[in-house]
């Protein structure tokens, strides 16, 4: 039986996780969890699951959940609730699946705590790779991918020298406007943007998709799990999400991993890893009903976030912090209706060309980074640009 802490319960993985432990109950139980402010959802899991512990992001929020709550489940708040959620349990796993760097400091903590991170929040890789792989090094714990390309890739790498790996391809969707041109994404709306053709997810990664961002920061996030270079990353367009991603090694073979787009794969992978196990109501997949898989060489002209994250890895240091803070809050202000959707790059941009880098940065830098970074974005907004 394995004991799974999972952040995030109530988002689009976090559900999707709790799906994966309720089909297989001889293998995993919950033992703790973290939602945001969707306590409503929360009343229904802990009734459901009977976590030890249940972290909300508001203490007043928390306040109603107890008054609600008929288990032994102990609710918490804030920050600290969250750390308390990820390693006051006898869980062996943290499934990280909140959204955005509040994710790092609970798994730099679980890690601490020796707890293997099962990671589908990228931002936390994004905005402080260097921190969290040095910290799961010391503490030799393992960082297993959830990210769906990052999965594929983990399997595809699975025994072979890094040494013979000519490079990792990421596949990317091109997300919700992926056969517009520039000039049509002038005036496309939030509600276009968040029709995404192949994946159901959360808002934030939705947007992130069609802008290409998305894959931007799974560069980085490839960058520091596997521990490769920039040059020998590379992405190639596919529209049907049915290959998750490459290896190709210095004998010209390539890898693919292939399969349904279903994130249950990769999460039940994570949590059961180096073991498989059945996927409960997993969809088989017939190659003959796909008939015929595309692919388009990357035009980064088109897709300028993508660039922008390849400088921002390149560049290293708090560049990373500076453009996940910045694609953090531009995609909050798409999201409220107050930018454009090409709006939400040219800010990257700015605070990519206004902030100033340090190399190596340590956890109380970036934090201050983050920080500074969003309310530098904010302040484009309030002048008018
Ligand atoms: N969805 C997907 O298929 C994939 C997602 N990912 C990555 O996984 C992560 C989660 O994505 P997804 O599930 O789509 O996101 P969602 O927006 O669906 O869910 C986010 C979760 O985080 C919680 N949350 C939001 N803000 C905070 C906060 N400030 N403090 C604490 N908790 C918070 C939400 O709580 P509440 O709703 O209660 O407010 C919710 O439980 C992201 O990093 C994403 O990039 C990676 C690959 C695929
Ligand atoms: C399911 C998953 O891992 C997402 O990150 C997905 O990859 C988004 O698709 P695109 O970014 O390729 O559109
Ligand atoms: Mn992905």
């Amino acid at each position: 039986m394995k004991s799974v802490s999972l952040l995030g319960a109530t988002g689009s993985i976090g559900v999707q996780t709790l799906d994966v432990i309720a089909s297989h109950p001889e293998q995993f139980k919950l033992s703790s969890m973290s939602v945001g402010k969707n306590i409503e959802a929360a009343e229904k899991i802990i009734s459901k699951f009977q976590p030890e512990i249940c972290a909300v992001q508001n203490e007043e929020d928390a306040k109603i959940l107890r008054s609600k709550v008929r288990t032994s489940t102990r609710v918490v708040s804030g920050m600290e609730g969250l750390i308390e959620a990820a390693v006051s349990t006898d869980s062996t796993v943290v499934v990280n699946a909140v959204i955005g760097s509040v994710g790092l400091l609970p798994t730099l903590k679980a890690i601490e705590a020796k707890k293997t991170i099962a990671l589908a929040n990228k931002e936390t890789l994004v905005t402080a790779g260097h921190l969290v792989m040095e910290q799961a090094k010391q503490h030799n714990v393992a960082i297993l991918p959830v990210d769906s390309e990052h999965s594929a890739i983990y399997q595809c790498l699975n025994g072979e020298d890094p040494k013979r790996v000519e490079k990792l391809i990421l596949t990317a969707s091109g997300g919700s406007f992926r056969d517009r041109t520039r000039e049509e994404l002038k005036n496309v709306t939030v509600k276009e943007a968040l029709n995404h053709p192949n994946w159901s997810m959360g808002a934030k990664i939705t947007i992130d998709s069609a802008t290409m961002m998305n894959k931007g920061l799974e560069v980085i996030e490839a960058h520091w799990l596997f521990s490769f270079d920039y040059s020998k990353i590379d992405v190639i367009l596919h529209k049907e999400s049915i290959i998750h991603s490459m290896v190709e090694f210095v004998d010209t073979s390539i890898i693919a991993h292939l399969g349904q787009p279903d994130m249950r794969v990769p999460i039940q992978y994570a949590l059961t890893y180096p073991d498989r196990l059945e996927l409960i109501n997993g969809k088989r997949l017939n190659l003959w009903e796909v008939g015929k898989l595309h692919f388009q060489e990357m035009d980064y002209d088109r897709f300028r976030c993508l660039k922008l994250a390849f400088q921002a890895g390149t560049a290293g240091g708090l560049m990373p912090t500076i453009l996940n803070a910045a694609n953090e809050k531009a995609v909050e202000l798409f999201l409220n209706g107050h930018i454009s959707f090409l709006e939400i790059e040219e800010l990257i941009e700015r605070a990519m060309q206004k902030l100033s880098n340090v190399s190596k940065p340590d956890l109380e830098t970036i934090q201050e980074t983050d920080n500074r970074t969003r309310q530098y974005v904010e302040s484009l907004l309030s002048k008018g640009r």
